[in-house]
């Protein structure tokens, strides 16, 4: 693999929308810097330099007071560009760690001294050469104190992955929705799939996220200003407002061919939680609860 891509916006605009005081983007990455964090040699895209200092001046940038940092594919399992951006980012950001499930108590207790809350199982065929379930399940229940577990799959394969989620011993945060197919509606299978998952246990969330990955036209969406993900994700939110919370996805990995305007993605927000209450929720109590439950 040799081009690395870049699949963020050079200049975001400012959003219309203000979230509250105190809210937190509770999903994105840091990429490197590659000459002091190398990329995974399994890595399936070779992305260029995103480093904790722009992450936080889009952090400012966007009016968000706090970060999430989920681990992803191209760093594998070493976190340590993630440790690395929470240990910089005075107390305001917190992470996902993706971890050899081998991984030792003490390796364990050493991710959660730095910030780590949760570990990811990531299912994309694309992103990752395999996803053993039953070593999954293993280390999922030794976690320490308060962690949970997040999990991004597709909607094609959520009914084959229902025994398996049904099987940890954890709270379960879903990436990105499972990612349904938005085009269909509110009530199209994808979203109805969902929704049963969601019924199945009340310790299961979600993040209303990526509408520039689920409406995307490269997709048969309908590109910014993502109507259909408005449409299909709104319900979702409203029907279930303690179990949702929010993320930009920055810097929006393998999106180079549709690069997303992070100022269009906050004003989303309104558009999916369209009361004060139900923002607070999304953006300040729910994300709190998980990842800074000493200060909720
Ligand atoms: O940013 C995301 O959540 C989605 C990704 C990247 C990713 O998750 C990873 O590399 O681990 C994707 O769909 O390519």
């Amino acid at each position: 693999m040799s081009d690395r891509i870049v699949s963020w916006h050079p200049a975001p605009s400012k959003p219309s929308y203000t979230p509250p005081p105190g809210a937190v983007d509770a999903h994105c990455h840091v990429f490197g810097p590659m000459a002091e964090f190398p990329f995974s040699a399994k890595a399936k895209y070779l992305p260029q330099d995103a480093g904790p200092d722009m992450l936080f001046a889009l952090r400012d940038h966007l009016g968000f007071s706090r970060n999430v940092i989920v681990q992803a594919s191209c760093h594998g399992t070493d976190n340590a560009a993630t440790l690395d951006a929470i240990a910089r980012s005075g107390g305001k950001a917190r992470g996902v760690a993706v971890v050899d499930p081998a991984i030792s108590a003490d390796e364990l207790a050493a991710l959660h001294a730095g910030g780590i809350r949760g570990i990811r199982f990531n299912f994309l065929k694309r992103l990752v050469d395999n996803a053993p379930k039953d070593k999954f399940l293993e280390v999922a229940a030794r976690l320490p104190e308060g962690w949970h577990v997040v999990i991004y799959f597709e909607a094609d394969i959520l009914e084959e992955m229902r025994p398996f989620i049904d099987a940890i011993p954890v709270p379960v945060v879903i990436d990105h929705m499972g990612r349904p197919d938005v085009t269909q509606g509110p009530d199209g299978p994808d979203m109805k799939a969902f929704r049963a998952l969601l019924d199945s246990r009340d310790d299961i969330w979600f993040k209303a996220t990526c509408p520039e990955r689920l409406d995307a036209r490269k997709e048969g969406g309908m590109g910014d200003p993502w109507d259909n993900f408005a449409a299909a994700v709104a319900p979702l939110v409203a029907d279930y407002p303690d179990r949702v919370i929010w993320g930009t996805d920055w810097p929006h990995p393998n999106m180079q061919d549709e690069i997303a305007d992070d100022g269009h993605i906050v004003d989303m927000i309104p558009r999916i939680a369209p009361t004060e209450e139900l923002r607070r929720k999304m953006l300040v109590t729910n994300p709190m609860r998980l990842y800074w439950p000493e200060e909720s």
